[in-house]
């Protein structure tokens, strides 16, 4: 079967570290749906440096805890980080671009067990990773006020707003 249109994904505002446009210290991840998976192209720089040439291992984690986060909009539901288990498998360069890829893996009630995989240019996966996240309701960013502020995001930025074709 052909590979699903990718559908380009909001990111969860313009701050985010993950994907916020606006944050200079950002990944600034760019991320797409494809079918039931969420991908983004990563090319990790040297302010990402761990080992000298290589991305620092908090780098990769942070990346691929925020696409996580993309996953959300294909549940459509509010869920924060429980655990994230980041299985470094081979040191990933720096300024080659990595392909991760996240999905539900399944869901158990408010847990959402996911996992995602990085993969260089070469074909090599160079690291997995496995998180549970658990769905909240928007109370939960209230004290910090930032309850509306997710809502929008859930909201008024649904994947379709934004769709379009590679
Ligand atoms: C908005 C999208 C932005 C996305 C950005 C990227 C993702 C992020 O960075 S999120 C930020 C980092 N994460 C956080 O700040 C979360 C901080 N933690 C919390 O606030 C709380 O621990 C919270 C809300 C996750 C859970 O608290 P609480 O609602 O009290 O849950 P709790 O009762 O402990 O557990 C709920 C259920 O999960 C189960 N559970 C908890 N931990 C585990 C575990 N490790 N394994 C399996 N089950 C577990 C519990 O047993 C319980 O089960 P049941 O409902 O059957 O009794």
């Amino acid at each position: 079967m052909a590979d699903p249109m990718p559908i380009s994904l909001p990111p969860h505002h313009p701050q985010c570290l993950g994907c916020g446009p606006d944050n200079p210290a950002g990944l600034h991840l760019d991320v797409h749906r494809h079918g039931d998976t969420v991908v983004t192209d990563i090319t990790f720089d040297p302010r990402h440096r761990g080992a000298p040439g290589l991305a620092h291992g908090g780098a990769i984690s942070a990346a691929c805890d925020d696409l996580f986060g993309f996953v959300l909009y294909l549940v459509e539901e509010v869920a924060v980080t429980r655990t994230l288990t980041v299985n470094y498998l081979a040191p990933v360069p720096l300024g080659q671009p990595h392909r991760i890829t996240a999905r539900l893996q399944h869901r158990h009630g408010r847990r959402l067990h996911l996992e995602a995989t990085g993969t260089g240019p070469d074909g090599l996966t160079r690291f997995t990773a496995e998180a549970l996240f658990l769905t909240v309701d928007h109370n939960h960013f209230a004290p910090h006020g930032a309850d509306t502020e997710v809502q929008a995001m859930f909201t008024h930025h649904q994947p379709h707003d934004r769709e379009h074709h590679n």
